[in-house]
């Protein structure tokens, strides 16, 4: 069992300057109980927390590090641009490179940087809504865009974990107006009739459909293919037969699944996109975009306003550039190859343990629902919720006590990186058939 003493006196401090002791809800660790590690360093596949011990990151920064901590190339890259200087507010090279990099890879024809996904996906409602004239928008149950007050509704991610029924309601947080979700019409993910109904009624006054390109904030959900045509596809045609725009999110897919991202599975090409995560390379950087039309509606072209002091930041822009360099074909078969490995070994010591699961998976990107025994398949939210959170949390600290650092959640997918060594997979899978076990008995318990 490791020891979370410093943790714990760190934790005791910040819960007295920041509310719960946390800057974003997901890391209290308020669905598995317990103590939230403080980390100290990290390097490669490697977190090292307060107390000095050692764990096999599976978060991987929720998603940015995928090429583990502490590369070498692209800390040589960040440092040097530090030592230029470390912001200017004037237009940089370095930003310029990586706009090309993310259009070079994506089906946009141009791209706004910014420093977080929610102020891409904000801002891509503001285009859509004045694009279109019409001012609802469509999401999807469980699907997370970020807390931008009209996406907050029937939110996943960290609303999802945190779960009590208040938070749940539409809208999902105190403090967003009624009026602002109530433009927001909210369906059930993978439902064509739902979607199809929303559109017969409201079509004329939808501005746009903005969805997870592959949900990995309600755990991860495949997007269904019904007589040949993906749920993408079906969605952006359905948006373009009533002159709404089709809005993809690509701040956890984007360049992690493939080279570009969900694109790069389904070939849909949306009207707008947002990217964050990876394209920034551990730092604070998002992206959106599309086509040039509606990306010159930006000002200072067009008279929709945007703009951001600390926006396509050169330190951000040279840690986002290199990693994205990096990102070549052998990547992606690296990491698909190490979730193989991962998704057997838990579906093999889940099974052994009696312990009724699913595992979905979209490119490398997977996660693990605590199911019970009737559910086959993930689609939806609803489906999502009847996961058995106790037995996640025993699993989530028996993982954690034998070195293996897990999102402290059941909604959140699961991450590797390309330093997720033979070495690091061993120890994980070494570790999984105990924990498989302590969550069979938890879930055992809670049946008598
Ligand atoms: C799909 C998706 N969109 C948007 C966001 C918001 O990004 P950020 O946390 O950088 O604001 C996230 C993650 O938080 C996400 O997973
Ligand atoms: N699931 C979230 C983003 O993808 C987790 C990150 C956060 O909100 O802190």
């Amino acid at each position: 069992m490791t020891s979370d003493a410093r943790s714990a006196e760190l934790f005791e401090r910040a819960q007295l300057v920041i509310p719960g002791g946390v800057n974003s809800p997901v890391r209290a660790f308020r669905a598995v109980g317990g103590t939230p590690r403080f980390i100290a360093a990290a390097k490669g596949a490697h977190l090292t927390d307060a107390d000095g011990n050692d764990l096999v990151d599976l978060v991987c920064s929720w998603g940015p590090m995928i090429l583990g901590h502490a590369h070498p190339e692209v800390i040589a890259a960040v440092t040097d641009a530090a030592a230029r200087g470390t912001s200017y507010g004037a237009p940089t090279r370095a930003e310029v490179e990586l706009a090309e990099a993310i259009v070079e890879r994506t089906p946009v024809e141009q791209v706004r940087l910014v420093s977080s996904g929610t102020e891409a996906t904000m801002t891509v409602l503001r285009l859509a809504r004045a694009a279109t004239g019409r001012d609802l928008v469509v999401k999807f149950a469980g699907c997370y865009h970020g807390h931008v007050d009209a996406l907050l509704a029937s939110a996943g991610s960290g609303v999802a974990t945190l779960g009590d029924a208040e938070a749940l309601a539409s809208p999902s947080s105190p403090g967003v107006p009624a009026t602002t979700t109530a433009q927001t019409i909210v369906l059930p993910y993978n439902d064509r009739t739902a979607v199809t109904a929303a559109f017969a009624e409201h079509g004329d006054q939808i501005a746009c459909l903005v969805t997870e390109a592959a949900p990995g904030n309600m755990g991860v959900i495949v997007p269904g293919t019904e007589d040949g045509e993906h749920f993408n596809a079906f969605l952006a045609r359905t948006c373009r037969e009533h002159g709404a725009l089709f809005v993809s999110d690509e701040v956890m897919t984007g360049f992690r699944v493939t080279r570009s991202g969900q694109h790069g599975l389904d070939g849909v090409v949306p009207d707008l996109v947002t990217f964050g995560k990876v394209m920034g390379g551990g730092f604070p950087a998002a992206a959106f975009g599309g086509r040039a039309e509606l990306m010159q509606l930006l000002s200072p072209v067009g008279s929709v306003y945007q703009a951001g002091t600390l926006s396509g930041n050169p330190v951000a822009s040279a840690a986002g550039s290199t990693t994205l360099r990096l990102l070549d074909d052998e990547v992606y078969r690296t990491l698909d190859a190490s979730a193989d490995v991962l998704r057997t070994a838990v579906a093999e010591s889940f099974a052994a343990a009696g312990l009724p699961h699913v595992v979905q998976s979209a490119g490398s990107m997977f996660s693990v629902f605590f199911t019970p025994d009737d559910v086959t398949e993930v689609p939806d939210y609803a489906t999502a919720q009847r996961q058995d959170t106790a037995a996640h949390a025993a699993f989530f600290h028996a993982m954690l006590d034998a070195g293996v650092y897990l999102p402290p959640s059941a909604y959140e997918a699961w991450f590797l990186s390309t330093a997720h060594d033979d070495e690091a997979l061993s120890r994980i899978v070494e570790t999984l058939p105990a924990a498989a076990r302590a969550a069979a008995a938890v879930a055992s318990a809670e049946r008598h």
